[in-house]
Formats: structure tokens, C-alpha cells, sequence
């Protein structure tokens, strides 16, 4: 709880610090000058070694837990030297969204040009927050698809939804983290404490990918199409009657240089981030390619003349994949609504030998029962197809190892583990890491992004935690004649039942 009540303490603090003084946070002050930027350091001199590799080929990183994942972003933003763009579905302000804003406030202070494109829908922030961040002078921030939720009230945003329907369903899905227009971070991973370990009631298992060099350069460009699409809104317009205020960030610096507020084993590594992209190097496990292809759909995605269908770049890459795969798929995926569409392709696959195994939540490890419910209703045509279907244990015994440590350590009780990583490996040799969740939103209404890497290392890597995942300490195996939905108490079946009458398209 020590965790949740600060950032609840920081927010108000945060809100009234153009106001008045308040008393400080006990910061101790070494540990605020350990983690900060080594100042004779930058992303350049960091990436001097691979330099030359990096304007002709795409380095590819995997990061598979939480932690790695979220000191990857700290150690890019800390030596970023020109600009940060960013673009996510979810950005909330809870402890590690507060700790992520304090790494770009500093950012910028030092002349970092930051650009956050967060999608409207799911922002939870105060609205003065994100004015307090806008403006500040080196950070840009703008609302995809606007009114639906940020500076509307509930007879607003309740009129937009009857109305627009079809637009007001189309949401920003991708996830991307790029500095200096050359390492981006993508994959299935928002900005909030459960996909990086702090939550303490539930947590997600994810997969993100870091990317340097070459491919990131259409990374870039897909960057801007967002960002200058007349859908992108700027904060200081969708947040009625607001004022530009001059702002004072000490909480906020005060709040992320308190090591209360990181788990042990996350501040040991934020001490060592100058030795982040070393480490990366010395695991072996960076891989670089000639062909990395980064596929995001155009915002909007689709006009709405084909109503809540139409697919989009991100589901053709898919389909393709799907239909040229020769011997083997292996998916991850945190929901799993299949159509007719999805079932045939799945079903001309396997009568072309090709096995099939996906991993999604089960009903007791899911943070989605809309999703779970439709899902049920369709289970066992999509086992009729041929594939495997695994569904995940709230507690898989995987947590022990992917999740940071001292989170189960300190508790009373184990958070669940929720699966939310979005990743596809076909017959060994090609990953698929990226935002798409099998469901009709992703394939039709929230523009998505995947990068699709050509590698039989990579594919390795991944596999070897996908195998670890479909075992029985990890998921169940669901059949034409089991499922473990009695796991989870008759309410919650009860709550997932009364969801069948949202209609899948929307899910
Ligand atoms: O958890 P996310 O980021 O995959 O989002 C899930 C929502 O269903 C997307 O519309």
C-alpha cells in the first residue's frame, strides 16, 4: 500500500505546487544524485560502438520482464539528446507513470523536445496534471481522438458514443517509447504500474521489443502521420477553459528520487543504468538484421463505410503470415475473439499440417471478462478448427522468475499474473512482437502496430518462454471436454455470463 498512498499524496502534492510550498517528502538526497544522469555520458557516446551497424541494419533486443523493460526506458531517457516521442494507449498517473514523467520533465529541462501522444479513452490523469505537463516549454502533449473522455462530462461523452459510434470506437492502440529518432521500445507494454510489477493486486506478464538502427527510422515517420493527423488534438484545446500556467515539477522530481517508491532490485539497476546497453551487448541476446519490418495501421484506420469491419495494415500482415506458415504457429495473446474469418484461416492451417498453440488468460487470470465472455462463447468452434488453446494460471509458477522479486517477498498475498504479452512465433524462424490482441477491436477499430522479426535466434528466445508457458504449473489445457472456468468463484462466472449480450465486434 506504502506505494500507492504516495503517488495518491504526490498527486495532490503535484496539482498544488504552483500554489504553495508544502513540506517536502524526506527525499535522502545521495540517492536522488545515484540515479540521476552521468552527466559525461549521452545515448550517442553510449551507441558509438555500434554506430556504423546501426545505418544499415536493425539491432533487435527482446525484453521479457518488467523490470528490464522499464530500465530500458529510464536509461533512454535519461541520455536521450534531442527528442522523445512518444505514443500509448494507456499513460496513467500511478507510481511508475509518475516516476516516467519525472524522467521526461528532466529531459526536457535539459532541452530534450518530448512529444506525448496518449489516446483518449483510458487517460486517468487530472486534467490540471496534464496541463501542468504541457506546459512546460520543451513538452508537447496531444489527446488522439478526443472527446470521449478527457474535459468532457458524463452527458458529453455518453452523446459521443450514441452519435459516433464508429468513431468513438476507433481508439490509438499503439505502444511506442523512440528517442533521438533511432532505439524505440515497442510492443505490448502501456505506461502504468501492473505492466512493469508495482501493482499490488495484479500484474501483468508482457513481452516489448527494443529496437535500434535502420527500421526505426519508419518508425519515425509513422510517428509524425500520427502525430500530424487531424485526430491528434493538443491538450490545451481538448481540456476546456484552461489556462497555460508556468510550473514548479519539484514534488514531482521529489517523489521519483524517493527510493521508496522503486523496488530494491529496480533502484540496484537504476544505479547502474550507464551499464544498461553494455549489459544488453555482453547477453548475446542483441541480434542484428538486414530486413526488421515495423507495419503500423494509419490513424483512423479504417473510414467506418464498412461499419465496424475493415481490418487494416496490421491485420493483413497477420492474415499473411497465417496463410504462408508451413509447419508451425505459437501465440500469445492476453484476449482471444476469433470470427468466421479468423477460425477459416485458422482451420486452412492445420488441414495444411501446420500445428497451432495459443496462450491466452483464463477465466481466473483475465483483468477483461467482457473480452473472457466472448471469448467462452466461441471456445469450442475454435478448438473445432484444430488449434491448442492453453489458458494461463493466475498464479503460474513462471511469476516467481519474470516478476521483479520483492513484490512477492513484502506481501501477504501473491498479486495475480494476468497475461497481456501480444507475440506470434511462425515455424520457428519469424516473431511477431507488437499491440494486436486476436479480437475484432484490434483487427478492425484501434490502429495497431507489430514488428515482425526474420530471426531464428529471436524466435528461439521467445519460444523458450512460450514452451515454459503452455506447461501444466503454468496453464491448463482447455478441450472440447475441459475448461477451468470453475476456478474462479460463481459471481465472477455469473458477471462473465451477463457480458454475452455485448456484441463481439466492439471487443
Ligand atoms: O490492454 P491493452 O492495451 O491490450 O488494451 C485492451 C483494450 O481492449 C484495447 O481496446
Amino acid at each position: 500500500m506504502v506505494l500507492k498512498l504516495n503517488y495518491l499524496l504526490l498527486i495532490l502534492l503535484f496539482i498544488s505546487c504552483s500554489q504553495e510550498k508544502k513540506e517536502s517528502i524526506n527525499t535522502p538526497s545521495d540517492f536522488c544524485s545515484k540515479i540521476h544522469r552521468n552527466d559525461s555520458l549521452s545515448l550517442s557516446t553510449e551507441l558509438e560502438p555500434v554506430k556504423e551497424l546501426m545505418k544499415s541494419k536493425t539491432g533487435v533486443y527482446v525484453l521479457e520482464d518488467g523490470s528490464g523493460s522499464m530500465v530500458a526506458r529510464a536509461w533512454l531517457s535519461e541520455y536521450a539528446e534531442k527528442t522523445i516521442d512518444i505514443q500509448y494507449f494507456i499513460f496513467s498517473t500511478d507510481n511508475v507513470g509518475l516516476i516516467a514523467c519525472d524522467y521526461l520533465v528532466r529531459a526536457a529541462d535539459r532541452g530534450v523536445k518530448v512529444r506525448i501522444l496518449v489516446d483518449d479513452i483510458m487517460v486517468d490523469a487530472d486534467e490540471q496534471d496534464v496541463l501542468a505537463l504541457n506546459a512546460h516549454e520543451n513538452i508537447n502533449i496531444k489527446i488522439y481522438n478526443p472527446g470521449v473522455n478527457l474535459g468532457k462530462n458524463l452527458y458529453s461523452r455518453v452523446k459521443k458514443f450514441a452519435t459516433d459510434f464508429t468513431v468513438a470506437n476507433q481508439r490509438m492502440h499503439n505502444k511506442v517509447f523512440m528517442v533521438d529518432d533511432k532505439v524505440v521500445i515497442t510492443g505490448g507494454r502501456n505506461i502504468a504500474d501492473e505492466y512493469f510489477d508495482y501493482d499490488h493486486r495484479y500484474n501483468f506478464r508482457d513481452r516489448d521489443v527494443l529496437l535500434l538502427g535502420k527500421e526505426t527510422k519508419n518508425i519515425g515517420k509513422s510517428f509524425n502521420h500520427f502525430w500530424n493527423s487531424s485526430l491528434s488534438i493538443n491538450a490545451h484545446l481538448v481540456i476546456e477553459n484552461s489556462k497555460k500556467e508556468k510550473t514548479n515539477f519539484n514534488q514531482l522530481h521529489e517523489y521519483a528520487c524517493n527510493p521508496d517508491n522503486f523496488w530494491p532490485q529496480v533502484r540496484k539497476r537504476i544505479e547502474n543504468l550507464p551499464d544498461t546497453f553494455k549489459n544488453i551487448q555482453q547477453s548475446g541476446e542483441l541480434v542484428w538484421l538486414d530486413h526488421v519490418e515495423y507495419v503500423s495501421d494509419f490513424p483512423g484506420k479504417n473510414d467506418g463505410s464498412e461499419g465496424l469491419t475493415g481490418g487494416g495494415k496490421s491485420t493483413d500482415a497477420l492474415i499473411n503470415l497465417v496463410k504462408n506458415a508451413q509447419s508451425s504457429i505459437d501465440i500469445q495473446t492476453p484476449y482471444l475473439i476469433t470470427t468466421k474469418l479468423g477460425q477459416t484461416l485458422f482451420k486452412e492451417a492445420t488441414n495444411r499440417g501446420v500445428k497451432i498453440r495459443i496462450l491466452t488468460n483464463s477465466l481466473a487470470s483475465t483483468d477483461n471478462v467482457e473480452a473472457f465472455s466472448s471469448y467462452q462463447s466461441n471456445r469450442k468452434e475454435l478448438l473445432k478448427t484444430g488449434v491448442r488453446i492453453f489458458e494461463f494460471k493466475p498464479n503460474a509458477a513462471i511469476r516467481t522468475q519474470l516478476l521483479t522479486g520483492e513484490i512477492q517477498d513484502t506481501l501477504q498475498h501473491k498479486p495475480i499474473f494476468g497475461l497481456h504479452a501480444k507475440t506470434m512465433v511462425v515455424d520457428k524462424k519469424t516473431t511477431v512482437i507488437g499491440t494486436f490482441n486476436l479480437d475484432p477491436r484490434s483487427a478492425n477499430l484501434n490502429t495497431e502496430c507489430i514488428t515482425i522479426i526474420p530471426s531464428r535466434k529471436i524466435a528461439k528466445g521467445v519460444l523458450q518462454g512460450m514452451e515454459e508457458e503452455f506447461k501444466p504449473e503454468n496453464a491448463w489445457e482447455t478441450t472440447l471436454d475441459f475448461n477451468p472456468d470453475n476456478q474462479v468463484s460463481k459471481y465472477k462466472r455469473l458477471k462473465t455470463w451477463s457480458r454475452k449480450i455485448i456484441p463481439k465486434e466492439i471487443l
